[in-house]
């Protein structure tokens, strides 16, 4: 049996904002199931690749396919429409919809993989499942959530669009430590339930909870690519790359 093709993967692709140039060939992949982190400092390239992946700066790539299309110069619609969700860092929850209201509006028609396997659509009573805290604050003005909640309902808003794969643009940065737990429990849940995500991160403790492998950026360009395992155990790249 062959390996089915993943169900993104990129290589040598750049970005720049302007005349600067910000990605230098990155190459990675994310297969089916796989929670994948992107690591490294601040600055290091992280937003910027979710950012190219979904079309929103200048890019261009040797190649990118997702779910078997080209993406490498697709609009963000496009993208969006096949099946990419993605969570930005800033959250962009509408601080004047309630907790419910912010769910509808992610809401997209449920999809079947190629292979015919359907995909279980997504709906806020299964979301609140996953964030027991955001079912009991359903009828709430989203402005008046923590930032952890409100990281919560940005990510259950994704995932109403039913995507193949999630990008998650530091989920646990800026959420008080308590909630870190409850989202890495919540990653862990959604990779149980077959969700794939690429998540970018800093903290190694995070990732290695709920990553199975990870790439590291610095400056650009990839400088690691391996297992989780396999970086907490290299004192020398950990040190170097993210300081850990
Ligand atoms: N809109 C922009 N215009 C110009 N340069 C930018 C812009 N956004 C980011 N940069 C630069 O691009 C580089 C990569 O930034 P990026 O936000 O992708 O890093 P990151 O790894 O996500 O870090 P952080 O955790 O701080 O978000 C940095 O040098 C940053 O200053």
């Amino acid at each position: 049996m062959t390996a089915s093709p993943p169900l993104l993967s990129v290589r040598g692709l750049r970005a720049w904002y302007g005349a600067a140039q910000i990605l230098f060939d990155v190459d990675l992949d994310v297969q089916r199931g796989e929670v994948v982190a992107l690591m490294g400092r601040n600055g290091a390239g992280k937003s910027t690749t979710f950012l190219s992946l979904i079309g929103l700066v200048t890019r261009r790539a040797r190649s990118a396919t997702f779910m078997g299309n080209d993406i490498s110069s697709s609009e963000p619609n496009r993208i969006a429409r096949l099946g990419m969700g993605f969570v930005p860092e800033d959250r962009r929850i509408f601080t004047d919809l309630t907790v419910a209201e912010n769910l509808e509006v992610g809401r997209q028609p449920p999809r079947v993989w190629p292979d015919g396997t359907s995909l279980a659509p997504w709906t806020p009573e299964r979301l609140f499942r996953l964030f027991p805290n955001l079912s009991e604050m359903a009828g709430r003005g989203a402005g008046r959530m923590s930032g952890g909640e409100q990281q919560m309902l940005s990510v259950a808003r994704t995932l109403m669009g039913n995507p193949y794969l999630v990008l998650l643009d530091e989920p646990s940065e800026g959420i008080a430590p308590v909630i870190v737990e409850q989202m890495a429990a919540a990653i862990v849940e959604l990779k149980a339930q077959g969700v794939s995500i690429l998540l970018s991160e800093q903290n190694l403790y995070f990732a290695s909870l709920v990553a199975d492998r990870t790439y590291i950026l610095e400056k650009g360009q990839i400088q690691f690519a391996g297992t989780m395992a396999e970086i907490t155990n290299n004192t020398e790249k950990r040190t170097a790359l993210l300081g850990a």
